[in-house]
């Protein structure tokens, strides 16, 4: 396009570069359909894989039409040395910028977006917002421009091109302003699964996201400060940066429930990853045996408490006895000895070695065998490997290593050690009072693992006790949602499944809502294994307007003393509705009525309630003719309203709340200040309005 065109009519412009994209992309897409792979593979298992390799990238080259293939622009006031310009996956999209009257030229410029696109010269059009040259879009300001001159934001509707926005960041006349088109993004309203935010990124949030894989980062955030969208975001950057030693070693997302992770599934493939697992802790730990029982939260404390690695730890060294009897090997004619004192040295120093458990009983025999061989030698026969595995494996071999060092069952131990109580006292002595020993032994002892009804807590310490027989497996990186609700042991778990790897740690400690929820992040970051994280803090809010954020913070002082409130971006007048009803019998129509008010506006619903209120609400709105969906069940436009008990509510947003009867909520914990935790996640979930209920006092908190 002649220069001219571009400066009289920026919006045809961008429309004819967006056009030429799109083409560039499918032709990208065509040629990967056409790859012919008939000659280049010897067998069809190598055929299968490379087919299944090329129908991934299919995949990823889809163009999505209602995802804009690229939301920024930048023009640099230099030319980009090729080191920063180039990210991992190759090239970028460079394009020169148009000339100016004395056709000059200068820097370079940059579309970003979601992906890379090239054209058919492999001359860069689009590039991923992952590469280095795209982190000015996110971090350049007029105080720190960054070498760009110019940058432009786009607004899409549909999948059209209809608006843009520019900054000249080193233009000193300009006024600074908020960017219309942000403002106009976190205001969108939130029908459908959890959106990526990658044309919104903010720079504190680019910190995080960008931070390397080496290390691990925790944040501590109030609720809407971003924090899932960042951990998203840094997975995928980090799938970018360092797509080869992830895809080998895996990345994992965890969250708090399966509502929360169908709640946020999409952003990862709307970000062009696919290969991310995403599990609760009590998927990762259940593969061993199955959850059936609960525990009673003074059990389940003591059962999450990081002293019972102790106790395990010392538990399964129990099983190691001191050799009485030496070993007789016989071969053919002729018996070796080795004595009792010449095991107990093998085993001492078996034990003083950093070793898992099982991984020494493997080597004991080898160990035993190898001082057999030792005398072989000294007799003049020349054994090699072959016989000293054969030793290994003789019976009387077996035999004693089995009186020695036996092979441990974890579940077996756990269930000795909740039901034994004699077997409990040895090895918890000195760890856990006599009256948290009692509170951890099973009430109704099972007589088998698979009988046993297994709680979540009790399926922890199975897998710290395999991880004292075998290393559990590392992976490259591990994204931990809602941290603040997990256990020591529970974080123990997550950190032996990064040991070798790094995480990334979310939470709000003011949203702990377990017995056991953690009070320090320092703390919580030593039982994870990564003592040396460093802790960010986000305080800016992009999804509860000011005045709610105001009101739910007035729980603050109670909830998490010293905790700053959420500064909120969004200043929503008329957000916030307080209403008394007289009677406990105009509670529900006045709650169906608040929810028929909200679905006169755009956008989702939530109605959130006690969970022992749910009944009578999912009454109430069934005789009302008003349909519902679950938490995690996606809303459309045809159906956007969902009944959220307050235990789910947690991770969760809707465009408008209706809270009913806050004092429910808080009475339906164990104790106040959880209660008063679960009433403030339930009063932080809505984005454009939120109506309070209540027949009841408020909790005098919120006064
Ligand atoms: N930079 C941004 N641009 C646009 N929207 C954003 C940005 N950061 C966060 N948001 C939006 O704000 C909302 C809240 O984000 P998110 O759920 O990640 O917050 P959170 O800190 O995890 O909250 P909670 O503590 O309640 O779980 C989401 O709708 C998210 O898309």
């Amino acid at each position: 396009m002649p220069a001219h065109e571009e400066s009289s009519n920026p919006l045809a412009g961008e429309r004819a570069h967006l056009a030429a994209s799109r083409a560039a992309l499918r032709a990208m897409r065509e040629d990967v359909k056409a790859l012919d792979i008939r000659d280049v593979t010897a067998n069809w298992v190598n055929a299968a894989v490379l087919q299944a390799q090329i129908d991934d990238r299919i995949k990823a080259l889809a163009d999505l039409s209602h995802t804009p293939l690229f939301f920024g622009r930048l023009d640099y006031l230099h030319v980009v040395g090729a080191e920063k310009a180039e990210g991992s996956s190759g090239g970028v999209a460079r394009n020169a910028p148009a000339e100016g009257g004395g056709g000059r030229r200068e820097g370079e410029r940059f579309y970003i977006g979601r992906r890379h696109v090239h054209d058919a010269h492999g001359d860069p059009m689009v590039i991923d917002w992952r590469a280095p040259v795209s982190q000015p879009f996110y971090q350049a300001s007029r105080n720190n421009p960054l070498d760009v001159a110019h940058r432009r934001r786009f607004g899409y509707t549909g999948g059209e091109l209809t608006a843009y926005e520019d900054e000249h960041l080193t233009d000193p006349a300009e006024p600074e302003q908020t960017s219309k088109l942000l403002q106009a993004e976190i205001e969108r309203p939130r029908v459908g699964p959890m959106r990526d935010i990658v044309a919104t990124i903010q720079p504190e949030q680019d910190e995080i996201v960008r931070s390397g894989l080496g290390g691990t980062v925790c944040v501590q955030g109030g609720p809407g400060t971003g924090k899932t969208a960042v951990g998203l975001h840094r997975v995928a950057y980090l799938l970018y940066a360092h797509r080869e030693r992830l895809a080998r070693t895996g990345t994992l997302v965890i969250g708090p429930n399966r509502s929360f992770l169908h709640y946020i599934e999409q952003v990862l493939p709307a970000l062009g990853e696919l290969e991310v697992q995403q599990a609760t802790v009590e998927d990762l730990v259940a593969a061993r045996v199955e959850v059936r029982g609960t525990d009673e939260s003074a059990a389940a404390v003591i059962k999450g408490d990081a002293r019972m690695a102790e106790v395990l730890r010392r538990a399964v060294r129990s099983h190691v006895t001191p050799p009485v009897d030496g070993v007789v090997v016989v071969r053919g004619s002729r018996r070796w000895r080795v004595p009792a004192y010449e095991i107990e040295e093998m085993v001492n120093e078996l034990l003083a070695r950093d070793m898992r458990y099982g991984a020494a009983h493997e080597a004991l025999p080898q160990r035993i065998a190898h001082a057999v061989l030792v005398r072989m030698e000294e007799a003049g026969e020349a054994p090699d490997d072959r016989v000293q595995n054969a030793v290994a494996r003789n019976p009387a071999v077996k035999a004693a290593v089995k009186a020695v060092w036996p092979a441990v069952d974890p579940a077996k131990l756990v269930l000795r050690l909740l039901t034994d109580a004699e077997f409990l006292a040895a090895h918890a002595e000195g760890i856990l009072t006599g009256d948290e020993q009692k509170r951890v032994l099973a009430a109704k002892p099972a007589r088998s693992v698979k009988s046993a009804k297994w709680t979540a807590a009790d399926a922890v310490l199975i897998d710290e006790a395999a991880d004292l027989v075998a290393r559990t497996h590392s992976l490259g990186h591990v994204v931990i949602d809602e941290a603040q609700d997990l256990s020591p042991m529970q974080y123990r778990a997550v950190g032996r499944r990064c040991s070798t790897g790094s995480a990334t740690v979310l939470g709000d400690l003011a949203q702990g809502t377990t017995p056991w929820s953690t009070r320090s992040w320092e703390q919580a970051l030593f039982h994870l294994g990564k003592a040396d994280a460093v802790v960010e803090e986000l305080t800016a809010g992009f999804r509860v307007p000011r005045e709610v954020i105001a009101y739910a913070s007035r729980l603050l002082p109670a909830i998490s003393p010293g905790l700053a409130p959420v500064e909120s971006v969004r200043e929503t007048p008329g957000s916030l509705a307080v209403r008394a009803v007289e009677t406990a019998g105009e509670l529900d129509p006045a709650v169906i009525a608040a929810c028929e008010e909200s679905l006169r506006h755009e956008g989702s619903i939530g109605l959130i309630a006690a969970d022992a209120r749910i009944p009578a609400l999912a009454a109430a709105l069934g005789a009302a003719g008003h349909a519902y969906l679950s938490p995690g069940e996606e809303t459309t436009a045809a159906s956007r309203l969902t009944l959220v008990p307050a235990s789910l509510a947690k991770g969760l947003e809707y465009d408008y709340v209706v809270l009913d009867e806050p004092a429910a909520v808080v009475d339906g914990e164990p104790d106040e200040r959880t209660g008063l935790r679960r009433l403030y996640v339930a009063l932080t979930r809505a984005v454009s309005g939120l109506v309070v209920l209540h027949a009841a006092e408020l909790p005098e908190q919120l006064g």
